[in-house]
């Protein structure tokens, strides 16, 4: 199988890469006027320069302004036999299938940078085009960098990027602040920083569990009066730190429908 990436920054090269390290697919080609070639990667300055031949996969992973110039560039000899995924935060379906002139069917993606390191998990909405093969196919490469999740309704994908596409930038933050506060409590910020990654690590693997509840795995470090007990008293007085985290998110869901209108 064949892939064209159109974009390969942060997102598009951790997307490409984590298929190729994965034998996901043989070929991955890239347009980027921004890069140098990459080590496994023939990236092309422009889309006119790629040898006009049919690609499976085409992975547009530009900014969200640029989406539409980007597919509306792309010619019948590369994309006559491909699906078009698009991550681009906000961008609605109708946008891309008009930038396309109906040339091939379309998919929706909302990943995550842990797609890398095969801990992603991806929201994916798909056009009325879309065959049931092509569904599978699209569902098959996000499960193998991670989990793959199709929404019923497109808007929903406003909310999975204000949850887990935006997400590994909240928890990122925490480890900050949390290594911060050890090196301000003594610690030496090595230490602080390796205990603040493995605490999150840590936490994570637990509510991985089949059947694992938040709450419960809480509760289950939390002794009465104790030090967590402390803590928390801290995070939920007047429910600070869910109300902080309700605005948070709701700022990111409410600036990608801006993005949808081109705002
Ligand atoms: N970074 C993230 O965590 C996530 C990003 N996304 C989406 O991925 C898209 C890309 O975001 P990032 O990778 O973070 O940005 P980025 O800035 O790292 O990558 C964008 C790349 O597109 C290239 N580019 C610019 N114009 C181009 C053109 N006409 N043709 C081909 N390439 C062109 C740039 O040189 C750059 O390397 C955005 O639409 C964003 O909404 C989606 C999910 C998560
Ligand atoms: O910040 C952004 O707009 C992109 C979409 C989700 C994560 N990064």
């Amino acid at each position: 199988m064949k892939a064209l990436f159109l974009g390969y920054g942060r997102m598009g090269s951790a997307i490409g890469n984590a298929w190729r390290e994965a034998d996901l697919v043989e070929q991955v080609i890239a347009v980027d006027p921004g890069l140098p070639n990459c080590e496994q990667t023939l990236v092309y300055p422009t889309l006119e320069a790629v040898p006009p031949e049919p690609f499976d996969i085409i992975l547009v992973a530009v900014k969200p302004a640029l989406v539409a110039s980007a597919l509306a560039g792309l010619g019948e000899a590369l994309c006559a036999q491909a699906v078009v995924i698009s991550v681009a935060a906000g961008i609605p379906l109708a946008v891309l299938e008009q930038a396309l002139q109906g040339r091939c069917p379309v998919v929706r993606a909302m990943p995550n940078t842990p797609v890398l390191v095969g801990a992603g998990c991806t929201g994916l909405f798909g056009g009325s085009r879309l065959t049931v093969a092509q569904h599978q196919l699209v569902g098959r490469l996000f499960a193998a960098v991670g989990s793959a999740h199709w929404v019923d309704r497109e808007t929903q994908l406003d909310a999975v990027t204000a949850l887990s596409g935006s997400g590994p930038a909240y928890y990122h933050l925490f480890s900050e602040a949390l290594a911060q506060a050890g090196v301000a409590l003594g610690l030496p910020a090595e230490l602080a920083r390796r205990l603040a990654a493995d605490t999150a690590f840590g936490a994570a693997s637990l509510q991985r569990r089949p059947e694992a509840d938040f709450a419960a795995l809480r509760l289950a470090v939390t002794s009465p009066n104790g030090t967590t007990a402390a803590a928390i008293e801290v995070f939920d007085q007047d429910q600070t730190l869910r109300a902080l985290v309700l605005r948070a998110a709701t700022a990111a869901a409410v600036r990608s429908q801006e993005l949808s209108r081109g705002e």
